[in-house]
Order: structure tokens, then C-alpha cells, then sequence
């Protein structure tokens, strides 16, 4: 039996650098995040010094580790060997790519074999659903006090939990005639929702998917290009008479505001939008808009008029049973500190422009 909870329970946790073990179908493995871990919390965790450090396959790459890896599961998270000199400091250096530039990191590392792979992809998950990076401490058989699975982890993350909390009307600036429905399961921490905009017709409702983005949508950030999207996206449904904005709570593509920050930071060293969230060791988009055709199955509609320049929004809709009847792109003017993400968009992650 799979439970939500104890995910909830992991991520807060972890969040407080206390250990948690992941108990997978090859084995086990005890966890302290790099991240919140101190030199003591290390110490009470593995007094001997032995713990190898887990970090994910982009950032092994970063570290000249690709060699190392099994070329058959190019993907498969790493194990890095603990010799000596590979004290917290180091730790917290191999899993923070920011200041790789200026200290650059001293190797050589040596992979050592990861038997416990359930385990440790879903460690780096975790990290993820919780807004850390994606680097332990990891003990292969190790116990903790909290012990939970890859299928705990998928429980939480599965879409078909949530359901309407509660809605009421709400005039916007852009839409007079607006209503908001809020969705939730109980463990999630933010709440995903959809403005429903004019009065259904009969015809498929113009949708729009939008991924938070708190940079952009509050304060108007002009390295995206979600703050415009926002309003010009509000204006189009009006304008069509009616239809849906699902404002889904997936800050970063997915990684959480701190983590697309440290993107940004990365962004300024000289790194595209793609390999910054690489050198992190993220996917380049961690969305599962699954949560999208929920929302929308719950509001009672199937078939939509999607408003996007993402092909990857309207293959995931229609995997998860919404029929696209039509994509509406929705290209805003670019400006000088946006023009070089639109262009990454375009050219490496499928936009169509
Ligand atoms: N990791 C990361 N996330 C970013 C960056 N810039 C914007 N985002 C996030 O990207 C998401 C915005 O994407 P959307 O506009 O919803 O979708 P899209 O994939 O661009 O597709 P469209 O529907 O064509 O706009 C938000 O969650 C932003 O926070 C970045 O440089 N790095
Ligand atoms: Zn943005």
C-alpha cells in the first residue's frame, strides 16, 4: 500500500535536514540532503565517514563523470565515492553548481556502482517535489527514522487525488464575468486554480496551461515571458467568449522558486535556460500536465481549444484523455532581456514560434 503522507512527511524532513530512507524494490538507502545537512548532522549520520554522495546524472556529467557512468541508463543518478579530502565543505560544493566558476572543483571523483537505482531516482524526486537540489548523502542499506517508497512518492504526485476545494465568483481586471475553482489534495502545499471566464457555449473552451511563475506573474520580471502571457491570455478567453486559465502551481517548470533562481544565477554566468537547469541536475522541464487534464475533467470539459506554442502541453493533454481540438499560439513581443530565452525556447525545447 502506497501512502501520500509519508511523502509529505519525507519532504519535511528533508526540508529540516533530518534523514529519511527510501526503501526501493533493489535495496535501501538512508539520506541526508546536502543541502540542509551541517558538518554535525553529517557527523551523527555516518560517524565513519564513509556515506558516498548521490547526485544526478546532468551534474555527474558537469563533473566529468560521464565516463564513469553505465552508458546503457545514460539518465541513472550517481554514486560519488567519499574518499578523504571529500569533507562537507567539498560535499556542498559538488552539489551547488553555482560557484563551479570560481572555485573550480578539485577531482579527481570516482563513481562508485549504485546497486539501489529505485532508490536514488527516487531521492532525487523528492528533492525536487521539495524545491532542494537533487545531492545526498546516501548510505546503500542504511535505516532511518522515516522510511518510505518510490510508490509513496508516486501516490503524492498523482493527479487524480485532487478535487474542488471551493469556488466563488471573482472579478479580475481583464475578465468582469469570472469564476474561481481552487483544487488541492491533502498534502499539497499550494493550491492549483482555474479562473473560468464568460458563459459556456457549446463549443470547446479556450484553454490556456500556466505554470507559476512569481518573477514574471508578480513582479514582472522581463527575463520570461509568463507575466504577459498571463494577461494576454486573460484577454484572449474574454475575447472568445469563454473559456478556462489553469494557473498551476509549477514554479521553475517544476523545480520551485529557489531552484529556478539558482537557474537564473547560473543564467548569469552565461548558461541558457536548458543547461542551467542541467547543471543543477534537473530535467530541462519536470511539468506533469496531467494535473492540467484533471482540473479540466473535473470542471466537466473534454475537449479544448489550447492556447500555446508548447507541442509538449498538447501531447500531454491528450495522453491524459483531454481531446486539443485546436493549439492557438500565444507569441508575445520579446524584449532585451527576454530575447535569448525565447530563442531557447524555440530552438532547443520545441517551441513553435
Ligand atoms: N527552470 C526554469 N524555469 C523557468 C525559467 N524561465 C521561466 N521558467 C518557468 O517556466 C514556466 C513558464 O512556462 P509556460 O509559459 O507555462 O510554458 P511554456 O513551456 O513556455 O509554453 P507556452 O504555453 O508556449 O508558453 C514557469 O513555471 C516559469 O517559472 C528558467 O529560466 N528556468
Ligand atoms: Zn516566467
Amino acid at each position: 500500500m502506497s501512502d501520500a503522507r509519508l511523502t509529505a512527511l519525507a519532504i519535511d524532513a528533508l526540508r529540516r535536514g533530518w534523514p529519511i530512507a527510501i526503501h526501493g524494490a533493489d535495496g535501501s538507502l538512508a539520506l541526508l540532503p546536502i543541502e540542509t545537512a551541517d558538518p554535525a548532522r553529517l557527523a551523527a549520520f555516518d560517524p565513519t565517514g564513509v556515506a558516498p554522495v548521490l547526485l544526478s546524472a546532468g551534474r555527474a556529467v558537469t563533473l566529468k563523470l560521464a565516463n564513469q557512468r553505465d552508458a546503457a541508463v545514460p539518465d541513472a543518478p550517481v554514486l560519488i565515492d567519499r574518499t578523504r579530502w571529500l569533507d562537507f565543505a567539498a560535499a556542498t560544493a559538488l552539489a551547488d553548481p553555482q560557484f563551479d566558476l570560481q572555485n573550480p572543483l578539485m577531482g579527481p571523483f570516482y563513481a562508485t556502482p549504485l546497486a539501489e537505482t529505485a532508490a536514488a531516482g527516487a531521492a532525487l524526486a523528492l528533492a525536487r517535489i521539495g524545491g532542494m537540489l537533487p545531492a545526498f548523502f546516501a548510505l546503500p542499506g542504511g535505516s532511518a527514522a522515516l522510511t518510505i517508497t518510490p510508490a509513496d512518492i508516486g501516490a503524492h504526485e498523482d493527479a487524480a487525488r485532487l478535487t474542488i476545494a471551493t469556488h466563488a465568483r471573482l472579478p479580475v481586471a481583464g475578465a468582469e464575468h469570472a469564476e474561481i475553482y481552487a483544487f488541492r489534495t491533502p498534502e499539497m502545499p499550494g493550491e492549483h486554480v482555474a479562473l473560468l471566464i464568460g458563459t459556456p457555449d457549446g463549443t470547446p473552451p479556450l484553454v490556456r496551461l500556466h505554470s507559476e511563475c512569481l518573477t514574471g506573474d508578480v513582479l514582472g520580471s522581463l527575463k520570461c515571458d509568463c507575466g504577459p502571457q498571463l494577461d494576454a491570455a486573460i484577454a484572449a478567453i474574454t475575447a472568445s467568449g469563454w473559456g478556462i486559465l489553469l494557473y498551476l502551481r509549477q514554479e521553475g517548470r517544476g523545480i520551485g522558486l529557489i531552484n529556478k533562481l539558482r537557474a537564473y544565477a547560473l543564467q548569469d554566468q552565461g548558461f541558457d535556460t536548458v543547461d542551467a537547469n542541467t547543471r543543477l541536475g534537473f530535467a530541462i522541464d519536470s511539468r506533469n500536465f496531467a494535473v492540467a487534464a484533471r482540473m479540466l475533467a473535473l470542471l466537466g470539459q473534454d475537449a479544448v481549444r489550447l492556447l500555446t506554442n508548447n507541442p509538449e502541453k498538447v501531447a500531454q493533454l491528450e495522453a491524459a484523455g483531454i481531446t486539443v481540438t485546436q493549439r492557438v499560439p500565444h507569441v508575445l513581443p520579446a524584449n532585451p532581456h527576454n530575447e535569448r530565452y525565447l530563442a531557447t525556447k524555440r530552438d532547443r525545447t520545441g517551441h513553435q514560434f
